[in-house]
């Protein structure tokens, strides 16, 4: 039985989805330790303690513990804001590791990256990283608007000199691993995202639609994600408006995310510029903010909309246009990243350049006006979910790729540092990286 510690510094599986920091991560970290857990492994989550009434542990799945870290403030703390208080959290996981050895650490984003390569150079764990997103491309897209700190960078070419496997999540990412930070591609392994069967499959519309209380005319259009200015939201609404306005269709577009349940422009910012975007269009009628959803009612709001729209700027892989598909609803998205990969262009739905309404309108016209075309797409869109991308299936991958650093034999990591750990050296944790600190 194989001991794996996941990192997530800031995206807890146990968090609410749809805010600035809550997405991708958190259903990729709970996901993947729920399938190496039902695969035979014990893994521990070791995510920040972010609010004061969390337990300390927390069990996840049988053999799986979410771990709460103290380190800062036991609130909300911005992950731009965290890097100082990873010394704590890195001193935290090196006392679990010196208590009972991991076999192996699989780092989620650059912070946690930091944890695994403190870890590694103590007690000499291997570690994995998987970097959700990367500061480099980041930077590339949003440049004076990206407020981590300088460090990031650094950490982030320490982290992918220093692991013993980086996975990328699509060729894209691949290429900006190697070319943006000279990745060796030895040491790289493109595993994609996946969804959950048991959280989606194809519903009837009628069925979705009531269970949502949605009535009316007129095709549904949806958006679903978290609430910030990169994913594109304000061009799907000035997508909507041509639509509208050139073709006729009636269009409604349903926006699913933000901070709250309820939209609130105070507590989601991007919702209010959202808002004044869709009363300058026109087209304030026909967009319903929604606020966030938690796991259990998604499935409605996918297999009700007629057409899923995502166009990000950019993306590492974009997991809700493949849990669109797997409800059967075609896609329209963004010719980047991840999307590029699963959205079939003209088979399951259709790629976009990602920041043209226009383009968007003319696909969206030639879509809707075709309803043998979106049945179809729609067929297509759930084989092609569940052949290749379950979260069983991505975990056996990653489990693929633990098993090249810690053999099934298993002679393990864990049991040489469990005999070396009765010799008085133990190494301590000195902070290599500027603007951390070791808490005493
Ligand atoms: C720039 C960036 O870093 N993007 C990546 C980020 O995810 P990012 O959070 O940007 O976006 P994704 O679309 O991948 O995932 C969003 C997730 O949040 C869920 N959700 C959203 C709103 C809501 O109200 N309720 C809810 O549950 C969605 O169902 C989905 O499961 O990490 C993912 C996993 O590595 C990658 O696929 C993304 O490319
Ligand atoms: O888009 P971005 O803010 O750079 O980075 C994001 C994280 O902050 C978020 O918490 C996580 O869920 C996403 O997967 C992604 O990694």
């Amino acid at each position: 039985m194989r001991r794996i510690a996941l990192i997530s510094d800031h995206a807890s599986p146990l968090a609410t989805l749809g805010g600035v920091d809550g997405g991708g991560q958190n259903v990729y970290v709970g996901q993947l330790a729920r399938h190496l857990v039902a695969r035979g492994d014990r893994v521990d989550i070791f995510t920040r303690r972010d609010a004061g009434n969390l337990p300390d542990i927390v069990p996840w799945g049988e053999g799986g513990r979410v771990i709460h870290v103290p380190a800062g403030p036991a609130g909300r703390v911005r992950k731009e804001e965290l890097l100082p208080y990873m010394g704590e959290f890195i001193e935290f996981v090196l006392r679990h590791c010196r208590r009972r050895p991991y076999d192996l650490v699989h780092a989620n984003f650059f912070l946690s990256a930091l944890v695994a390569a403190e870890v590694k150079r103590v007690v000499e764990t291997p570690f994995v990283v998987t970097f959700h997103a990367l500061g480099r491309v980041r930077r590339l897209h949003q440049g004076g608007a990206d407020a981590f700190p300088e460090e990031r960078l650094a950490i982030e070419d320490r982290a992918v000199r220093e692991a013993d496997r980086i996975i990328a999540e699509c060729p894209q990412d691949e290429d900006d691993l190697h070319i943006l930070y000279g990745a060796d591609p030895a040491r790289i392994r493109t595993v994609p995202c996946g969804f959950d069967p048991d959280e989606f499959r194809p519903l009837s519309k009628p069925l979705a639609r009531a269970m949502l209380g949605l009535d009316g005319h007129g095709p549904i259009l949806l958006q679903l994600g978290r609430m910030v200015p990169r994913k594109g939201v304000d061009n799907v609404i000035r997508g909507l408006a041509l639509l509208r306005n050139g073709s006729g269709i009636p269009a409604r577009l349903l926006i699913v995310g933000g901070e709250s349940s309820t939209p609130d422009p105070r507590l989601t910012p991007e919702i209010g510029r959202l808002m004044a975007i869709a009363e300058r269009e026109g087209v304030a009628d026909a967009v319903t903010f929604v606020g966030s959803r938690g796991r259990d009612a998604l499935n409605a709001y996918y297999s009700a909309a007629d057409v899923f729209i995502t166009t990000p700027w950019y993306e590492p892989f974009g997991i809700t246009p493949l849990e669109a598909m797997a409800c059967g609803t075609p896609v329209v998205g963004s010719a980047v990243g991840g999307i590029r990969s699963t959205v079939q262009d003209g088979r399951t739905g259709y790629l976009v350049p990602p920041e043209d309404p226009p383009a968007l309108a003319a696909r969206l016209a030639d879509l809707l006006g075709d309803p043998e075309r979106l049945r179809a797409f729609g067929r297509r869109a759930v084989h092609v979910a569940r052949s290749r991308y379950t979260w069983a299936r991505v975990a056996e991958s990653v489990s693929a790729v633990y098993e090249e650093l810690i053999p099934s034999h298993y002679s393990g990591c864990a049991r040489a540092w469990a005999n070396r750990s009765t010799s008085s050296a133990r190494p301590a944790f000195r902070p290599e990286t500027p603007g951390i600190r070791p808490s005493s």
